[in-house]
């Protein structure tokens, strides 16, 4: 009685309104962002089914799905997981960044700047690493992680890749769990400290969250809800989430035709 199955959470409506693109990284508030519905597993059985007929995985495109969601969120330790247990190529664009800066390229210098000040790499060298490491990976399935940051981003790499992403997994954590999540994170990072993450909440807010609306009105998001972000305690159980997110798309690429091979429940105490 005290459980519940929520693989329904992470269905959202399809696409209800055309993009709001816009031309740059502007600041600005929005209000698109995927609703929370009620379980309807027959939903999910509907989408599974209008993608199992199509290309899936025979194309030589890879899949791709943005990961994306605030500092702290969860999407680097979610993407390995999922990475490992799905077969995805893992691409961090922050990752990439960082690599840039260890290298002591001229570039590098620009980028450290710019981390520490929490604010947006330039979209040319931030897609550049991107498609020369979605290259070098060669792998059918690709998790961008952390990487469309902006708008603009958005739209550099949508023109030089050629390409929009297949779905993008938003996890939708907390402020308050997120700060804690960076100040505990102690991995020598020089932008998980109090005055940057603030900054970098804030270009969140103003500029990473239009994206998602954008991809929202593309009926391209699945999002992980706050309540589950937040359940730091069920931490195994966000992961299952993500593969719910993920499963219908992982299913089509397998190949699999049948409800049966996907993980698309799981159960959790109404407590959280
Ligand atoms: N569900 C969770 N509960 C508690 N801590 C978590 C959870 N997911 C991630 N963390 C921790 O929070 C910090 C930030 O996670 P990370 O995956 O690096 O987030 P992001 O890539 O979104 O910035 C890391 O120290 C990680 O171990
Ligand atoms: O596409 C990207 C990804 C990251 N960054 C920069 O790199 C920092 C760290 O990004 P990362 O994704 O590693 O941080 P996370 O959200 O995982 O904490 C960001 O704050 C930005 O300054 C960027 O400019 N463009
Ligand atoms: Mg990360």
């Amino acid at each position: 009685m005290w459980r519940r199955r929520l693989g329904a959470f992470l269905l959202r409506s399809p696409p209800s309104s055309s993009s709001t693109a816009a031309s740059s990284c502007q600041h600005r508030r929005h209000h698109l962002l995927p609703r929370e519905e009620p379980p309807a597993l027959n939903r999910l059985a509907r989408l599974f089914t209008s993608q199992a007929g199509s290309d899936g995985g025979n194309s030589q495109k890879p899949f791709i799905a943005f990961v994306l969601g605030g500092p702290g969120s969860g999407k680097g330790t979610q993407c390995t997981k999922i990475a490992l247990d799905f077969g995805f190529a893992h691409l961090s664009a922050g990752d990439l960044l960082r690599h840039e800066i260890a290298s002591g390229s001229e570039k590098g210098e620009l980028i450290v700047d710019i981390i520490k000040e929490g604010r947006i790499v330039p979209s040319e060298i931030t897609v550049e690493l991107i498609r020369k490491a979605m290259e070098a990976s060669n792998a059918n399935k690709v998790l961008i992680d952390g990487f469309p940051r902006c708008e603009e981003n958005r739209i550099a790499f949508e023109r030089i890749v050629g390409r929009e992403p297949d779905i993008v997994v938003f996890f939708d954590c907390p402020e308050d769990e997120m700060v804690k999540r960076l100040l505990g994170r102690n991995q020598g990072r020089v932008d998980d400290n109090i005055e940057t993450i603030k900054k970098r909440l804030k270009v969140f807010e103003s500029l990473n969250i239009p994206v998602i609306d954008y991809y929202s009105s593309r009926g391209k998001v699945r999002k992980v809800s706050k309540l589950f972000c937040s359940a730091h305690s069920y931490a195994n159980r966000t992961t299952s989430i993500s593969y719910i997110a993920l499963t219908p798309f992982v299913a089509k690429l397998n190949g699999k035709a049948s409800l049966s091979n996907c993980k698309i429940s799981i159960c959790i105490p109404e407590s959280i």
